[in-house]
Formats: structure tokens, sequence, C-alpha cells
């Protein structure tokens, strides 16, 4: 019999949640962003290891604030982390224990979980024992504890392993073939925003959101209409740049993404739009696609 779960990647913004998903899928689909709340809404991303099939849930950074988009944030990653089989904690090396912690108190379904340490290259490998014997006190509530780097590449196996030895015995869940639930035009929707982040410096990229208008697969390229919209005529200002250059760097740079990823020729078009307020408005959160449901 296979085994297959839901596994819920969960941890402060910033922790490396993104980055771990994509090194574990070896595919660019989860967003990855240098700038804390990048990611938003929870999406699947399946991973097939040897026979069995683990279903990741990417979980925004658990953390409270004011704006409604945070509570939204906020309200998923718990959802998450009370429905899924197992939990990744990642907590970066050089942070202290109080953010895990926090997390054991909110994991009040006392759901299963591995603790990653993340981001162990930018210490030594005493400072990383120290750490892991300073986690030693918890050694009773988690199921292993793993220190992990992406940028020196420690080995998918290990991890992959022992998250397969918490998963119930089950079928498939998701076709085997399918890299991600998460709709085509989310996935693009996804790469525009993290461009978006990459060129736009500021606090900008935070009051922006993307709506894909059009996705139209021509023979030879896919043609893409999408809107960017931001809060104030300032803000549209800089998305687009002097002599338009800022918008052609996001447009290029998410185009080659899509590129990437589909394997076929893109014409990706942007259009800048505002709409006051979106932030904190429920209605103006589901027309752009949240599940707001709170
Ligand atoms: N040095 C080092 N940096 C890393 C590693 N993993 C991730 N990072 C960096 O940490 C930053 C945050 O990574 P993300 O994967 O976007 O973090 P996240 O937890 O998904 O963040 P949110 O979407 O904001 O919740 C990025 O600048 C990554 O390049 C690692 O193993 N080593």
């Amino acid at each position: 019999m296979t085994k297959c779960g839901y596994v819920s990647v969960v941890g402060r913004p910033n922790a490396g949640k993104s980055s771990l998903l994509n090194w574990l899928v070896g595919e660019k689909i989860a967003m990855v962003s240098h700038k804390a709340n990048a990611t938003r809404k929870r999406s699947n991303i399946i991973v097939m290891h040897e026979d069995d099939q683990i279903v990741f849930v990417d979980t925004p950074g658990i953390h409270e604030t004011e704006k409604l988009i945070n509570k939204f944030m906020l309200d998923e990653a718990l959802k998450a982390m009370g429905d899924c089989d197992l939990i990744l904690f990642l907590a970066p090396v050089t942070d202290k224990l109080t953010h895990y912690e926090d997390f054991l108190v909110k994991n009040k379904k006392n759901v299963k979980h591995i603790l990653l340490l993340t981001k162990v290259d930018n210490v030594t490998n005493e400072e990383v024992l120290e750490k892991m014997k300073e986690y030693q006190v918890h050694s009773d509530k988690y199921e292993s504890i793993i220190p992990v780097s992406i940028k020196k590449g420690t080995t998918h196996g290990n991890i992959l392993d022992d998250v397969v030895k918490h998963l119930p015995e089950h079928p498939y869940l998701f076709d085997p073939e399918i890299m991600t639930t998460e709709h085509m035009r989310d996935i693009f929707k996804e790469f525009i925003r993290e461009s978006i982040f990459e060129n736009i410096s500021d606090e900008i990229p935070y009051e922006t959101d993307v709506l894909i208008n059009k996705v139209e697969e021509k023979p030879k390229i896919d043609v893409i209409k999408a809107t960017i919209i931001v809060q104030k005529g300032t803000q549209k200002g800089m998305i687009i740049g002097k002599n338009a250059e800022a918008i052609k760097r996001i447009g290029k740079d998410a185009r080659l993404k899509i590129e990437k990823l589909t394997g076929r020729k893109c014409f990706l078009e942007l259009f800048v739009s505002i709409k006051k307020g979106w932030t904190k408005d429920k209605q103006g959160l589901r027309e752009l696609g949240y599940d707001v449901t709170f």
C-alpha cells in the first residue's frame, strides 16, 4: 500500500518555506521572495517520493497584525496546521526558541511535526550543534530535528524519507502527473507578483496585487494580459518607472519565469490600475480571488 498525506510547511515570514518547497520539488512553482509575507494563499505542491505521494501545503508565515490581508494569512496558516497529517516547522538557525514555543501553543491538535533548522550555512557547525542542543528541551514534542541549507544543498532524501515515515497508508490523493493543483493562472500571477517584489524596493509590493485578465494559447505563443493593482497614483508611477523601465523589467522577468515553466514562448502584456484600499476591503479581496470566509 502506498503512503500519502498532507504536510503543512509552517514558520515565521522569511523562514525559508518557499525556498525549501521549490528545492524539494525541483521546479519553480512555489513563490520565493526576499521580502516577508510574499506567500499569501495556500497552494498544494505534490511531490512523488519513490512510490509515495506527499502533498505539501505552503502556508503564509504565522504572525498577527491589523490589516485584513494579514488576518487572512494567519487564518490560512492555522487552518492548514489543523488539517494535515504532519507539519514541517521551519526555524532559521539564528532564531531564538520563542517562535517554536509559540507554535507549540498554537498547534492545539498536537499534529506531529518535524523541526527543520534552516539556513545553517549562515553559521558554523558548532553553532548548529549548540542550537540543536537548545531544542533538546522539547525533544518529547518533535519527531526529529534536521539541519537544512538550500544554499549548500543538503540531500533531499533525508527530509522526504523522514516525512513519508509519518504519513498514513492511503491511495494517491492527486494524479502523480500533475505538479500542483493550483491553476496555471494562479502560477502566472505569482510569477508576476514575485517579479514586482524583486524589482521594486520599498513597501509598495505589499500593497499591490495582480489580476490575470486573459490567457490565450496560440499555436506558437501564449498571450497573457494582466493588471497590476496598486492603491495610489504615486505607486502606479513607481511601478511604471521612468520611461516605463520598471514595468519593462517586471514584465521581462515574469515572462522568462513563465516561459521556463511552460517551455513555450510567451507574450506578456501588463497594465497598471489604481484601486484604493484593497488590502482592507473584503469585497476587494474577493474580487482578487482570495477566498475570504471570516
Ligand atoms: N543563506 C540561506 N538563505 C536562505 C536559505 N533558504 C532560504 N534562504 C533565503 O531566505 C529568504 C526567505 O526565503 P523564502 O523561501 O521566501 O521564505 P518564506 O518563509 O517562504 O517567506 P514568506 O513567503 O514571506 O513567508 C530568501 O532571501 C532566501 O533566499 C538557505 O538555506 N540559506
